[in-house]
């Protein structure tokens, strides 16, 4: 069984919330407390150690008390900047990814990857869901949702290098588990009118 301490979680907060005109995401305030500490506090008691991925305003997230570790390359290459600190810096067997956004993301998420990866003796693990709880649609890959063996370090440097930007299309290298989960608590904020709306409906 892949215990609970042999996972690092990372919160990805590393982006450019440019559809929130610019802001820094991770710190905007989501029921009086900002969006990360809401995913940081999610994600501990279903891992081991946890650190935050952040390229501005270090000394706000630090101040969250965990590690706190911006993207090697200074471009915002996208979300795949966040695994590669997180598979460098992390020292267990398995490093565990969530975004910033999405503050209500279950309470069984990592151990139903782990569950499912270790099933399927994949390399990865990764969440299905439809998109929203307005309009739910089809249930799709949702990659930064992922589960991932610390051994890809080496691909995914590989791939970066060769500038790679697209998770799918490095995740479609290995062997992938999917696993499918409601719709509602996946809600995420891309601009500031649809965190206020998740703020006010129950999840
Ligand atoms: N480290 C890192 N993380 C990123 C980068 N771009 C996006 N992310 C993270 O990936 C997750 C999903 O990204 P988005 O929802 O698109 O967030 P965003 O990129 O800040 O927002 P937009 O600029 O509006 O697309 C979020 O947790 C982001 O913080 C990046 O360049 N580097
Ligand atoms: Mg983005």
């Amino acid at each position: 069984m892949i215990g609970a301490e042999h996972i690092t979680g990372v919160v990805l907060a590393g982006g450019r919330g440019s559809r929130m005109g610019g802001v820094d995401k991770g710190l905007q305030p989501y029921r009086g407390i900002p969006l990360a500490l809401h995913a940081l506090m999610r994600l501990q008691p279903q891992v081991g150690t946890t650190m935050i991925n952040a390229n501005r305003n270090l000394a706000a997230y630090e101040s969250f008390g965990v590690p706190v570790w911006p993207d090697t390359d200074p471009d915002f290459a996208g979300p795949l900047s966040g695994f590669l600190v997180g598979l460098e810096r992390a020292e267990t067997p398995f490093v565990v990814t969530v975004p910033c956004d999405t503050p209500d993301f279950p309470d069984d998420l990592v151990a139903r990857l782990a569950h499912a990866l270790e099933a399927e003796d994949a390399e990865l693990a990764m969440v299905r869901a439809p998109d929203s709880a307005d309009a739910p649609g089809a249930p799709r890959p949702q990659p930064v949702f992922c589960l991932l063996r610390s051994t890809l370090l080496e691909s995914l440097v590989r791939f970066v290098h060769a500038g790679g930007r697209k998770i799918d299309r490095w995740t479609a290298q290995h062997r992938c588990a999917m696993v499918d989960f409601d719709a509602a608590p996946f809600f995420n904020a891309n601009t500031l009118d649809e965190l206020r709306r998740l703020e006010t409906q129950r999840v």
